[in-house]
């Protein structure tokens, strides 16, 4: 029987189609993975912010989870958007009897400054959800976030994933660099060892939608047996193909783009 690898995404939407359920659920199929998604929150927004909010039910949340978990298999899952403390709740026990490779992307606030979810949820996150993870993804905010420390420099954030790892008691901690000067560097944690991963700064706004992209794609690579740093290394790989050939579309931040990297004869033969 052909394996298929299968992941799921556990997230907020965006209509716009750059970030959150979109974006992960393009990644997946990019990178030819069986993609399924559980949705927190419907979002109305675009490349300029967050225009409102709709937040499901808790117990529908718990429904959509049991759908999938009852019926299908799910080598590899990724959080993103999760609102409020009791949709945490909810997903934490479902993750506590579940057998996968778990991706935190520790989602607070969207590019565009706008605030996804609430202050209980935060702490929440810190505290419970952390400790199952396989490997968390924060960006330089949510570093300072979850480690209470400022995060100015290269040295800082290899500290920072050292002490997420050794006394947050995550898997693994991914700190992204995005938000630094200079190169595009990223360091991983992985209770053993400090990787970096560089890659030229492209200049561009159209940043809307990397930090899930880029979890996406690390989920995705999991669900298909690749080891953490290879998972990663493939998944930075992506995401900086995804910001080079990100779209001028929208009147804000633009959003990454895979496809459209190849060129015209490439797409109309495939
Ligand atoms: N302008 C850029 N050029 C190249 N890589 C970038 C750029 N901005 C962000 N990245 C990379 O994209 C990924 C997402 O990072 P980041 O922007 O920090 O996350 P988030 O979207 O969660 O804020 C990281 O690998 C980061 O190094
Ligand atoms: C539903 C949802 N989830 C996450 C983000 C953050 O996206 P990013 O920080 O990568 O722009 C977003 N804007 N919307």
């Amino acid at each position: 029987m052909t394996y298929v690898p299968c992941a799921l995404t556990i997230a907020g939407t965006d209509p716009s189609g750059g970030a959150g359920i979109q974006a992960d659920l393009k990644t997946f199929q990019e990178l030819k993975t069986y993609g399924m998604s559980v949705i927190t929150s419907v979002v109305a927004q675009n490349t300029t912010g967050v225009q409102d909010i709709n937040h499901l039910s808790v117990a529908f949340i718990e429904q959509q989870l049991e759908s999938v978990f009852s019926d299908m298999p799910v080598h590899a899952l990724k959080t993103g958007m999760i609102a409020n403390e009791a949709m945490m709740r909810a997903v934490a026990a479902r993750l506590a009897s579940v057998d996968a490779a778990y991706v935190m992307d520790p989602v607070m606030v969207a590019t565009s400054g706008d605030s996804l979810i609430d202050e209980e949820a935060r702490q929440f996150l810190k505290k419970e959800l952390l400790p199952l993870t396989t490997i968390v993804t924060p960006n330089l905010p949510e570093t300072e976030f979850i480690t209470g420390r400022k995060i100015e420099t290269t040295e800082d954030m290899k500290d920072a994933a050292a002490f997420i790892v050794d006394e947050l008691h995550a898997g693994a901690a991914l700190i992204k660099g995005g938000h630094l000067q200079g190169e595009a560097v990223d360091f991983l944690y992985d209770g053993h060892q400090i990787h970096m991963y560089s890659e030229e700064r492209i200049p561009t706004k159209n940043t809307h939608g990397t930090g899930c992209t880029y979890s996406a794609a690390i989920t995705a690579n999991l669900s298909k047996g690749l080891p953490l740093h290879e998972a990663v290394r493939q998944a930075k790989r992506f995401v900086t193909a995804a910001i080079r050939s990100s779209f001028d579309i929208g009147s804000g931040n633009g959003p990454t783009n895979h496809w459209a990297s190849r060129t015209k004869e490439e797409q109309r033969s495939e």
